[in-house]
């Protein structure tokens, strides 16, 4: 059975936000329970909470917790500086996916209206994502049938978007799992994604789990992949998307951009509304995280690198919207280009 999960990955139970603890998948199914605001910040630092819906919904129901600590349900302004300040800690935990910081400010702008205001919105977030990946995955599927002739499919996807990133079914990994549904995959071609291994660890998981047939590759490998006829289509998320169609993705994504227009291979990103920052026109105006060296020069806790040796480690890169075949949201097809390299 491949069709995308409606299960939840995270929910509020008794004053905490239960979800999976992503950093210890696939071989182990540890749960989180985050009862402070300190906790969702080190969840969503530490890539325990990950994908830029999740740590929106992760932000927001953070918020909630921060309400409940600092403010009475009839309260009539005493704690909200608390509850801003939280809230601002939560939205600068990391810097790139713009639904971090949109979810927490439609959370904290039901403050007024008290703590089980606040907790409403989140959960209401919750509920409304998972119609608009419905609603998206429908609209990227057909995008795809409208690209690829081929009647059944050789994809390529990049770290993991599925119902782990999201609040249920997925973006790109949804649309995979749909079109896998509706017996349109041959083979997924899943990208390690180093150095934190979400196509490793959390897409092939996901797509096991799915019974979807499914092989990994090192990154390095997808424009080899491309170049022997192995991918009909590449189907990606995304973090940020400014207004002219740019898109900051998991890094990785723009050499597979560069790749696919070489060899004439449809670039889809699949991403909801929140999702887009209009804000912004050049994606080079989008700050990008940088994270620890330590993440590339140690592997399975093992240094691989000399001591002392230094580190790039971007977690994103952008992809200009040349290169992007189409961009799909809950309201269809956003932007569509005829790329070429
Ligand atoms: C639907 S997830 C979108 C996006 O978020 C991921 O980043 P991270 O694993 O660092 O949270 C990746 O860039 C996905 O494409």
């Amino acid at each position: 059975m491949s069709k995308p999960s409606d299960q939840p990955s995270l929910r509020w139970d008794d004053n905490a936000i239960v979800t999976l603890d992503q950093r210890a998948l696939p071989h182990e199914r540890r749960f989180l329970h985050l009862s402070t605001v300190d906790d969702v910040v080190t969840a969503i630092t530490t890539l325990a909470v990950r994908g830029a819906p999740s740590i929106g919904l992760a932000g927001a129901l953070g918020v909630a917790l921060s309400a409940y600590a600092h403010c009475s349900q009839g309260s009539t302004g005493d704690g909200h500086e608390a509850v801003r300040a939280d809230a601002h800690r939560l939205a600068a935990a990391r810097p790139t996916a713009v639904n971090l910081a949109w979810a927490v400010d439609r959370a904290l702008a039901r403050l007024d209206d008290g703590p089980d205001a606040v907790l409403a919105e989140a959960t209401a977030m919750i509920d409304e994502d998972l119609a608009v990946n419905r609603q998206m995955v429908a609209h990227a599927v057909q995008a795809v049938r409208d690209r690829c002739p081929q009647r059944s499919l050789r994809l390529l996807t990049h770290c993991n978007t599925g119902r782990l990133a999201t609040a249920a079914v997925g973006t790109a990994l949804g649309t995979i799992l749909a079109l896998a549904d509706a017996g349109r995959v041959t083979e997924v071609l899943v990208d390690e994604t180093r150095p934190l291994l979400q196509g490793a660890r959390l897409t092939a998981w996901e797509l096991a789990e799915a019974g979807v047939p499914h092989r990994v590759c090192v990154d390095s490998a997808a424009a080899a992949a491309m170049s022997q006829g192995l991918v009909d289509c590449v189907l990606v998320g995304a973090d940020r998307i400014t207004a002219r169609g740019d898109v900051a993705n998991k890094i990785g994504t723009y050499a597979l951009a560069i790749a696919a227009a070489h060899h004439g291979i449809p670039f889809i990103v699949v991403a909801p509304e929140s999702s887009w920052d209009r804000s912004l026109a050049d994606g080079r105006d989008i700050v990008i995280e940088e994270r620890a060296d330590d993440e590339v020069t140690f592997y399975g806790g093992t240094r691989t690198t000399p001591l002392g040796t230094r580190a790039y480690n971007p977690a994103f890169d952008v992809t200009p919207a040349s290169l992007i075949s189409a961009i799909v949201s809950e309201h269809g097809v956003h932007h569509a280009s005829e790329v070429s390299a």
